[in-house]
């Protein structure tokens, strides 16, 4: 059987990549500290993806399997040695942490060292034919992150860990495509396999070679205008409603779109990355403005029951330089266009003070200690004496009174 190894058996991984390799007849190998999924998806070897929406309708992901990362290194470089594709759904905090051990099982691969062969599994002949004219001697990896670049990223961390031996051999062996991924997956209740996700999905690739296929996957040539569509339209609205919606201390995404101020406030937020899209990928601006509403009715699912702070997790990633709010309005700020929504949802982030996250307790801590000015800078890369700063600590002490 075709083989994909994927790192991240959370919600993404399973109920989204994982599901979609094994729709086009791959065996799935989930990698992922989580000891309860992995004992799970050993003993099952399958779980169900349910849709959210009024019809009871689910789709039944078979060919799973699980590897603890952190007992079995010599089963993940086993199976990265027979996989087709690796592909990441992780957070992009954790790429750096798995490069090394992804890095070990490219070297086996490509250069025979590290490999111990014990944990491979034999294949019969029938397997090893459909692998090589799916062209399995070349492994392809992915990363599925929020993040624009993730796989370039993620490929630098890889590339430090490689010896110069492996690093010469992997032209035609090894390759890194950029992607765009989009399914809104919340986190799971009840504890079991099975995982509960919104009906529609996209996923972009970034090639131009001819890949062995993979349902629902789409291939481009530039993923700029998708990456950045989907990041600053999709998670650009999703983070000004969590942090708009966390303030009025709403429960989840569709209670807190149910306020029509807040509505309100995410349409003008994406109006000022939408006029930014248009400029700068020349987007048909009616087309994208049908974008938006069809994001905003995604939004609105109130079987996906999805926490606001879910989506407002991890806020100094999601105020870092390159992410869904600073971005784009530096960039509309440089256009000459308007970003004091952006400037609001900014400093409403900077009011996520939620305790059980980390991140939103760091800032916090910073603020405590020299005032938003000292997040926008080291947090941002925002200068205190930019336009767009003194806006955002406006915004900022005229929604904390
Ligand atoms: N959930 C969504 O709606 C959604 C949609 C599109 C993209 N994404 C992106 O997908 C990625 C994953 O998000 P998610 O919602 O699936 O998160 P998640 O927390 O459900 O899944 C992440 C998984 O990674 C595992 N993990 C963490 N550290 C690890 C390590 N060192 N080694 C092995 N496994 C480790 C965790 O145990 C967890 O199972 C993020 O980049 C996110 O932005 C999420
Ligand atoms: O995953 P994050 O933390 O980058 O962002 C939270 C949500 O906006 C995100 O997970 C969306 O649900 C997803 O990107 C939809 O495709």
């Amino acid at each position: 059987m075709k083989q994909a190894i994927h790192f991240g058996a959370g919600n993404i991984g399973r109920g989204f990549i994982g599901a979609l390799f094994s729709e086009s007849g791959y065996h799935v190998s989930f990698v992922d500290v989580a000891e309860t999924i992995i004992d799970g998806l050993n003993a099952q070897g399958k779980y169900r993806v349910k849709l959210a929406q009024e019809k009871d309708e689910s789709i039944l992901v078979e060919n799973v399997s699980g590897i603890n990362n952190m007992k079995d290194e010599e089963a993940v470089i086993a199976k990265i040695q027979q996989a087709t594709y690796l592909t990441t759904a992780i957070g992009p905090n954790i790429l750096p942490r798995i490069a090394p051990l992804i890095a070990r099982g490219i070297e086996a691969r490509v250069t025979g060292n590290f490999a111990t062969g014990a944990d491979l599994e034999p294949m019969s002949e029938l397997d090893v034919a459909s692998d090589m004219s799916a062209g399995s001697e070349k492994l392809y990896i992915i990363a599925c992150e929020n993040q624009i670049g993730a796989t370039d990223i993620l490929k630098g961390h890889i590339m430090s860990h490689l010896s110069d031996e492996a690093k010469a051999d992997l032209a035609g062996k090894v390759y890194f495509f950029n992607s765009a991924v989009d399914r809104i997956v919340p986190i799971q209740e009840g504890g079991s396999l099975d995982v509960l996700v919104e009906p529609y999905y996209e996923w972009v690739v970034e090639t131009t070679e001819d890949l062995p296929e993979v349902s629902g996957m789409t291939i481009v040539d530039d993923l700029a205008p998708f990456i950045e569509r989907k990041l600053f339209t999709v998670n650009t609205g999703h983070a000004v409603i969590a942090y708009h919606g966390y303030l009025a201390g709403k429960p989840t995404i569709d209670k807190t779109l149910a306020d029509p101020e807040i509505e309100r406030e995410v349409r003008e937020t994406l109006k000022e990355t939408g006029a930014y899209l248009v400029k700068q990928y020349g987007l048909d601006e009616k087309t994208h403005l049908a974008y938006i509403d069809k994001n905003i009715a995604r939004f609105k699912n109130a079987y996906l029951n999805d926490g606001v702070t879910r989506v407002g997790r991890a806020p100094i990633r999601k105020l870092g330089p390159e992410d869904r709010l600073v971005r784009p309005a530096v960039q509309a700020q440089k256009a000459g266009l308007s970003y004091s929504h952006l400037a609001k949802a900014i400093a409403a982030a900077m009011l996520f003070d939620y305790a059980e996250d980390e991140e939103a307790v760091k800032i916090q801590e910073l603020i405590a200690q020299s005032g938003p000015e000292l997040v926008l800078k080291e947090v941002s890369g925002l200068e205190a004496d930019s336009e767009l700063a003194q806006e955002v600590v406006r915004q900022y002490r005229a929604m904390k009174k």
